[in-house]
C-alpha cells in the first residue's frame, strides 16, 4: 500500500507528524527522497507536490493520499474521502481591489480573474452563471490586479495578511479546505487502507484528551463519576491488597478527560476525596 504526502511546504511536517503518531514510523526518510518505507512492511511512503498527490492516487501510483481539499476539488479526481485531519485549514476565495467596481460575484461579468485553481475557478463562476475570463497563473496571484493582468483573483487565504497587504478584499467564498486522507474509491474497502484510516483516526481522537488515574474512597464513588466529566463512565478497579470493602476501601480510577476540563476536574476530584491523581499524555485513542 503506498501512501503519498506532501514533500514540502507547510503540509510536510504536520504530515510526517500525522505518520509517526499512528505507529506508522518513516524509516530513512532523509530530506529529498522521493519514497520511504515504513515500520510496516506493506506501507510506503511517496513524497509528492501537495497538487500532484490527488493525481498520483487516481493513477495508482499511490492508494491513498494526504492533501488539502482545495487540491483534491482543483484535480477534478472522483476520490474517496476517509479523514478530515484538521490542520492546513484555509478559504478559497474571490478577491478583488479594496477601491474597486468588484463587490459581488455578479461585478465578475465580463472580467478576467487571475488564479492557480483554474479548474474550481471554472466551476465557481458557472454555477453562478456568471461568464468570466479565467486566467491560470502559477504564483504571486495577489499581484496581478495591480499590473492589469487581472480584474480579480481565485486564491488562497488564511490570516488575511496577504490580501491585506496587496489591498484586497474578499468578495466571496469559494471553498472552505483544510487537509484531508482520500483513496482511490476501488481501494477504500481494502484491509491495509482500512487499518491505516484507523490508526489515523486514532491520533485524532486522542488529540486534546488526557488520561486522569487516581485512588479514590469506595464510599465515594458516585461523587467521583459525578464530577468526571464527558466520555462515558470511568474504569474502575479494585487495588490489589487493599481492603476491598469497608470504610477504608480504595478504588483505582481511570479516565479520559478533555485537556481544558483537567484543572477544574483535578480540583474537584480531591474535594470528593480523589488522591495520588497522575494525568498524563495519550498517543492514540482506538474507539
Ligand atoms: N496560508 C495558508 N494557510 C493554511 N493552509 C494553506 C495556506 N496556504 C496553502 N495552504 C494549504 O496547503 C496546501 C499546500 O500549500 P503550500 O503553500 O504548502 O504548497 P504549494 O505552494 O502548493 O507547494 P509548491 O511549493 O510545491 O508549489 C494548499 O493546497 C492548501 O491546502
Ligand atoms: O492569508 P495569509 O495567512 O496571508 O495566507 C495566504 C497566502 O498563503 C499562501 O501562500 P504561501 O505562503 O504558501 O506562498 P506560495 O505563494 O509560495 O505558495 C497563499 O497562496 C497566500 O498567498
Ligand atoms: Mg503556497
Amino acid at each position: 500500500m503506498r501512501i503519498a504526502v506532501p514533500n514540502k511546504g507547510r503540509l510536510h511536517d504536520p504530515s510526517m507528524d500525522l505518520l509517526e503518531r499512528a505507529g506508522l514510523h518513516v524509516e530513512n526518510g532523509a530530506a529529498r527522497k522521493l519514497y520511504a518505507e515504513t515500520v510496516d512492511p506493506e506501507v510506503t511512503v511517496l513524497f509528492v507536490r501537495a497538487a500532484d498527490i490527488p493525481g498520483y492516487v487516481r493513477d495508482g501510483a499511490a492508494d491513498m493520499g494526504i492533501t488539502g481539499l482545495d487540491q483534491v476539488r482543483e484535480s477534478g479526481h472522483e476520490l474517496s474521502e476517509l479523514l478530515d485531519l484538521g490542520f492546513g485549514k484555509c478559504r478559497l476565495v474571490l478577491a478583488a481591489p479594496e477601491d474597486g467596481e468588484i463587490h459581488s460575484v455578479s461585478d465578475i461579468e465580463g472580467k478576467t480573474v487571475a488564479t492557480e485553481f483554474p479548474h474550481v475557478t471554472r466551476e465557481f463562476f458557472a454555477a453562478r452563471e456568471v461568464d468570466a475570463d479565467v486566467v491560470e497563473v502559477t504564483g504571486a496571484t495577489e499581484l496581478t490586479p495591480h499590473v492589469e493582468m487581472a480584474d480579480a483573483i481565485v486564491d488562497i487565504t488564511s490570516t488575511g495578511t496577504t490580501l491585506r497587504v496587496n489591498r484586497l478584499a474578499v468578495v466571496e467564498e469559494v471553498l472552505a479546505s483544510s487537509v484531508r486522507v482520500f483513496a482511490r474509491p476501488d481501494v477504500v474497502d481494502d484491509e491495509k487502507v482500512q487499518q491505516v484510516t484507523t490508526a489515523f483516526d486514532s491520533v485524532l481522537a486522542a488529540d486534546g484528551k488526557r488520561y486522569l488515574m487516581m485512588n479514590a474512597p469506595k464510599s465515594r464513588l458516585d461523587e467521583v463519576r459525578d464530577v468526571i466529566p464527558g466520555m462515558g463512565g470511568p474504569t474502575v478497579m479494585d487495588i490489589a491488597g487493599a481492603e476491598a470493602d469497608g470504610d477504608d476501601a480504595t478504588v483505582a480510577v481511570h479516565v479520559v478527560v478533555d485537556e481544558r476540563k483537567v484543572f477544574e476536574t483535578i480540583g474537584n476530584l480531591r474535594e470528593v476525596g480523589a488522591s495520588d491523581i497522575l494525568v498524563t499524555e495519550i498517543e492514540r485513542l482506538v474507539e
